[in-house]
Order: C-alpha cells, then sequence, then structure tokens
C-alpha cells in the first residue's frame, strides 16, 4: 500500500513534468516513458560504476536534460499530430534498444538493485535508509516543490511565454520570444523530471525493466496530462487519479474477460483517451471557478523618462531596395523600393493581392527575399529572420486578430516587453527570487503601461480580452508590438473590424506615435484613414511600385487612379 503510494507520487512527479511541453507549451509530447527509462537505467548503470546515489540519479537527469533538449529542438518546428508521431516513435526506439540490447537493459528481468536503498552524507556523517515510508516523504516533497516552481514559473515572465507558445506561436515569434528554443527548454526539463522520477521508482522496487518503461506508459502520462486541462497547476493530479485506477481495473477486466492484463491496460488507456474531450468540459467548469490569481500591477500616476528605446534618431529607419520575392514559380514581390523614416507614417496601399502583407513579412524578416537588399539604419540586414528584426527595432502585426485569450491586455503587452528586451534566463532568476529581475521587472511594468497608454488602452488593462470589442482587439495588436520597443511599426491593416470612432481612436494613437519618433509602415484599405494619417504613400500592383509620394501627388496620379482609386476622392474616401 505504502509502496503503491510512492510509486504513483514518483509517476506524478513526471506528469508535473510532462505537463509543461504538453498543457503549458501546447506540444503533444508522447515519449515521456522513454526519459523516465534514462533515469531508470542510468541510476543503476552509474551506480555500478561507483557513483552514490545522489549523483547517480543526478547525472542520470542531466544527461535526460540534454537529449530531451535535442529532441525538443528536433520536434519544435513541428505542429500536433507530427509530434505527437514523432516523440511516440522515439518511445518505440527507446523500447527497442532496450529489448534488444540486455547488457544494457537485463532483457525481459531488468536490472536488480540491492533494495532498500540507503543514503549518506560523508559531511554530517548520517545514513538514510530509504524505507517505503521515506519515499512517500521524498516523493511528496518533490511533487509539492514542483507544483510551487510550476505556479510560481507561470506567473513570472515563463508563464507569459508559455502562453503565446501554446495559442500562438508566430505571434510569439513576430514579438521576438525564441519559440524553438523555449520549446526545447521545455522539452529538456520535462525529460529531466521524468528521470528523476524513474529513478526513484527504480530505487523503491529494486528493479529497472523494459516493460515498466514501455511507450504504454508515455501514452498513460500523456492521458493523465490531457485530462488535467490546459495549464491548470493541479490537473496532472487529477489526471493521475484517472490514470491509477487503470491497473486494478485491468486486472479485474483480464481476469473476467481473459485478457492478458497489459492489454486490458491498453485498452482502458485507450478509452480514457477518448473520454478526455467529455472529462474536459466538466473539469474546465470546475476549474473557471477557482480563476488563476495574476498580479495586477497599479498604473503608475507619472511614467518619467523616455522610454529605453524610444527612437531619438531621424531619416531612414528601414529601407527595401530592389527587393523581390518569389514564392515558387510565382514573382509575387519585384524590385521594390521603400524608405520608412523615423516620425512618419508611410502608407503602402494597392489591390487585393498587389503584395502588401508579402512585402510586411520581408521586411520583418518572416519572409526571406529572393532578391535586393533590405536595411535598418543602413545596415543590411538581409536574411535577417524575425527575432533578430525585433532585436533592431522592427515589429509587425498581423493581418487577422492574434489572441491570447487568457492573458488580460496588461500581460500580453508584458509579452511584446519580454519578447524586445529579453533578459538572460529570466525564468530561472524568477523563479529563485532574483534582486536584478525585480529590476528588470519594474522596468518591464513601466514600459507595458506606457504601450498601453500611447495606444489608449490602459483602462482595459486587466480585462479578459473576450470583453474587449473588436476594435480594442486590434489596438491591443499595436500595443503588443509597441511594448517590444520597436522604433518601426509594421502595420498590416489595424483599421480592420473597427467602427468610425475606433478608427478616429486609431488614427490618433498613429500620429502619437510617429510624433514620438517611431517610423511606421501601414498597410491599409481604408483610405480616408490613410489620407488623415499618411506622411507618404507607397502604391503596390501586381507586386512593383506603381507610384509613390506625398498623398497627394499619389492622389492626383493618374495611373493610380486608374488601377487603384477609380472614382474614389482619396480626402473623403472610406472602406
Ligand atoms: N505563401 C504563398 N504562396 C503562394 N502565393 C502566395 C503566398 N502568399 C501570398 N501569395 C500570393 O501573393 C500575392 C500577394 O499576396 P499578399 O497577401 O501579399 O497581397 P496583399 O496586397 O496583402 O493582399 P490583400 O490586400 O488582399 O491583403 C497574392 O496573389 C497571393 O495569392
Amino acid at each position: 500500500m505504502i509502496v503503491d503510494l510512492a510509486h504513483h507520487l514518483y509517476l506524478l512527479i513526471a506528469v508535473l513534468g510532462l505537463a509543461l511541453p504538453v498543457s503549458y507549451g501546447g506540444q503533444p509530447v508522447l515519449c515521456q516513458g522513454a526519459f523516465l527509462a534514462v533515469g531508470s537505467f542510468g541510476v543503476v548503470h552509474l551506480e555500478r560504476a561507483g557513483l552514490p546515489l545522489a549523483a547517480a540519479a543526478f547525472a542520470s537527469a542531466v544527461f535526460a536534460a540534454f537529449a530531451g533538449y535535442l529532441v525538443g529542438l528536433l520536434t519544435a518546428r513541428l505542429r500536433g499530430a507530427a509530434v505527437a508521431l514523432s516523440t511516440w516513435a522515439f518511445a518505440w526506439l527507446v523500447y527497442a534498444l532496450l529489448r534488444a540490447f540486455p547488457a544494457l537493459s537485463g532483457g525481459s528481468q531488468g536490472l536488480v538493485r540491492p533494495s532498500p536503498a540507503r543514503l549518506h552524507s560523508q559531511i554530517f556523517d548520517v545514513t538514510i535508509t530509504l524505507t517505503p515510508l521515506v519515499h512517500v516523504a521524498v516523493a511528496g516533497s518533490v511533487c509539492l516543490l514542483s507544483l510551487a516552481a510550476v505556479a510560481r514559473l507561470n506567473r513570472g515572465p515563463a508563464g507569459l511565454d508559455w502562453a503565446a507558445l501554446r495559442e500562438a506561436p508566430a505571434l510569439a515569434t513576430s514579438l521576438g520570444v525564441p519559440v524553438l528554443h523555449r520549446r526545447a527548454a521545455l522539452f529538456a526539463t520535462a525529460a529531466a523530471i521524468a528521470a528523476v522520477s524513474g529513478a526513484g521508482i527504480t530505487v523503491l522496487l529494486g528493479v529497472a525493466a523494459p516493460s515498466d518503461v514501455s511507450p504504454l506508459l508515455s501514452l498513460q502520462l500523456f492521458v493523465a496530462v490531457l485530462i488535467g486541462g490546459v495549464a491548470r497547476l493541479w490537473g496532472p493530479v487529477l489526471g493521475l487519479l484517472v490514470i491509477a485506477v487503470i491497473p486494478p481495473l485491468a486486472d479485474a477486466l483480464a481476469s473476467t474477460v481473459g485478457l492478458p492484463s497489459e492489454r486490458s491496460g491498453g485498452v482502458l488507456t485507450a478509452l480514457a483517451l477518448v473520454a478526455v474531450p467529455f472529462l474536459r468540459g466538466p473539469i474546465e467548469r470546475l476549474a473557471g471557478r477557482w480563476p488563476e490569481r495574476a498580479e495586477r500591477p497599479r498604473q503608475p500616476a507619472e511614467l518619467s523618462g523616455e522610454s529605453a528605446r524610444t527612437s531619438s534618431r531621424e531619416g531612414v529607419m528601414l529601407a527595401a531596395q530592389g527587393l523581390d520575392v518569389a514564392i515558387g514559380e510565382t514573382h509575387i514581390l519585384t524590385g521594390v523600393d521603400l524608405e520608412v523614416r523615423a516620425g512618419e507614417i508611410h502608407a503602402l496601399i494597392g489591390p487585393n493581392g498587389s503584395g502588401k502583407t508579402t512585402a510586411l513579412r520581408a521586411l520583418a524578416g518572416a519572409l526571406q527575399p529572393t532578391g535586393g537588399r533590405i536595411l535598418v539604419e543602413g545596415t543590411d540586414v538581409t536574411g535577417a529572420g524575425q527575432l533578430d528584426m525585433v532585436r533592431r527595432g522592427v515589429t509587425r502585426t498581423f493581418q487577422h486578430t492574434v489572441g491570447l485569450e487568457r492573458l488580460c491586455p496588461y500581460r500580453q503587452v508584458l509579452l511584446g516587453v519580454r519578447g524586445g528586451t529579453p533578459v538572460p534566463f529570466a525564468a530561472v532568476r524568477h523563479l529563485l527570487g532574483s534582486v536584478s529581475v525585480r529590476d528588470h521587472a519594474a522596468a518591464a511594468d513601466r514600459e507595458a503601461w506606457r504601450a498601453l497608454r500611447q495606444t489608449e488602452l490602459a483602462e482595459r488593462a486587466f480585462d479578459r480580452p473576450r470583453e474587449l470589442g473588436a476594435g480594442e482587439q486590434r489596438l491591443l495588436q499595436v500595443a503588443r508590438a509597441v511594448a517590444t520597443g520597436a522604433r518601426v511599426l509594421l502595420l498590416d491593416e489595424p483599421a480592420v473590424g473597427m467602427t468610425g470612432p475606433e478608427r478616429a481612436t486609431l488614427s490618433r494613437v498613429l500620429r502619437r506615435l510617429a510624433e514620438g519618433g517611431t517610423a511606421i509602415l501601414l498597410v491599409e484599405h481604408d483610405l480616408a484613414l490613410v489620407h488623415g494619417v499618411a506622411d507618404r504613400i507607397t502604391v503596390l500592383e501586381r507586386g512593383r511600385v506603381l507610384a509613390g509620394g506625398s498623398p497627394e501627388s499619389v492622389a492626383a496620379d493618374p495611373a493610380v487612379r486608374r488601377v487603384y482609386l477609380g472614382d474614389v476622392d482619396l480626402s473623403s474616401a472610406s472602406g
């Protein structure tokens, strides 16, 4: 009974670890059993090689973390089912290796280690015998520590990254969050935690056997996380309780129907997986009664001083020279020249499909040009990726509204601050309560409020995202980009879905940002808004620049009138 309890507490550690990439990071990882195996067999082999138990467990966890980071990086670009399949294949590969090399795994009997284990500290000259009760205490403490650590991390900078990874990875990248590395880091942490769990189980049971770490275990741990719901702290505990009843049920089923116990376990796990969508609704509703606590810092009365990254520069901030973009055989942009100056709103207009969004994506580093150059403040940055461009002060927004359902506007804007001005090891330092991180947090708080005020969203800072109107959601896209400290904003149709008064607010916001020195490239179909705010206009047609200059000269250009404006009077146009 006590052994069972300790065993399940160790499994809970593995589930809590797995919740990081699955529930917090949004990746369906199905190979936690393989990393558990690293801990199980690692601890036996390393102890046999002469390492003390604690050092053997630690070394196994470090090895698992490295392996996890690698697997995480390899799968970080994949989505959904592809992640599930590739990690499941990895779980099978490790299992097959264990079966194929009895010297490694002890064959079907497994490797036996003397039990009960003893921990000896030379410094304190203390020896602790690891009885099942001690295991319960150790595993229970690790579970509580893990829960506390996850709760703390989730409230800090890591929680922002996780929400973005889970809900909108493309948005996260556009704001400067290194999605691939964050995913790999979550993977590595989960792997290390699984190794600790595996080591604990082996020490508890006195044996490490391949059948205990089969892909079925990976599936069960995954199902436990799924049952627990998304990013709920106590979700894994609930999930494991459901999974814990499977073995006794499987035994009962085995004796009634005559199926081998392992197969009944597989059938029941599959049933639990099928039941997840039905279990999830009530669990989420229950969870909704206890909303997760998040800090609500007060809005400072004064935001003294300039933003750290406010532009005091003049001249051309961003330029495209002879920009070509081809996707496959299709030429989308050909020889596009464009300059965006500090303090200026430069509108990029043109018929549908003329290449405006493609130009924005290429300038933001989201798409590699096939020809020409991109310059930031005179430096050739052609080929730079999005993260690099955000660091250089160039941030874009999307044509469609990208929401982060569970982050209030304040936290969403804070994500932008974090993406634009990364603090090394911020998550770990936040976890450990480092003083320097508190200074960074205070600075980030100031920048977040500045961005909210500049976009007139400060009053909505702590509202639920779904309570915001469509226009406010669009402004929030701009606010997040502003918060990265962008000196160049690339805005893709920010007025879509806005009412008349909201468009007036947007115009005000854009003018305010430009007056602060920000260079703005504005893709927009609302010609009245364009005429009202733009200092300069470039017209694209079929991927080429048709005309460029002041709003008046562009409005008067016969070619522009023929191709795009028709009879529309630019100064009174709308929509
Ligand atoms: N990934 C892609 N693969 C193939 N063709 C693409 C791709 N992306 C864009 N295009 C094509 O490139 C052309 C320009 O598209 P783009 O979205 O840049 O135009 P746009 O001017 O922004 O249009 P809209 O005003 O409708 O948003 C279109 O014909 C589009 O179909």
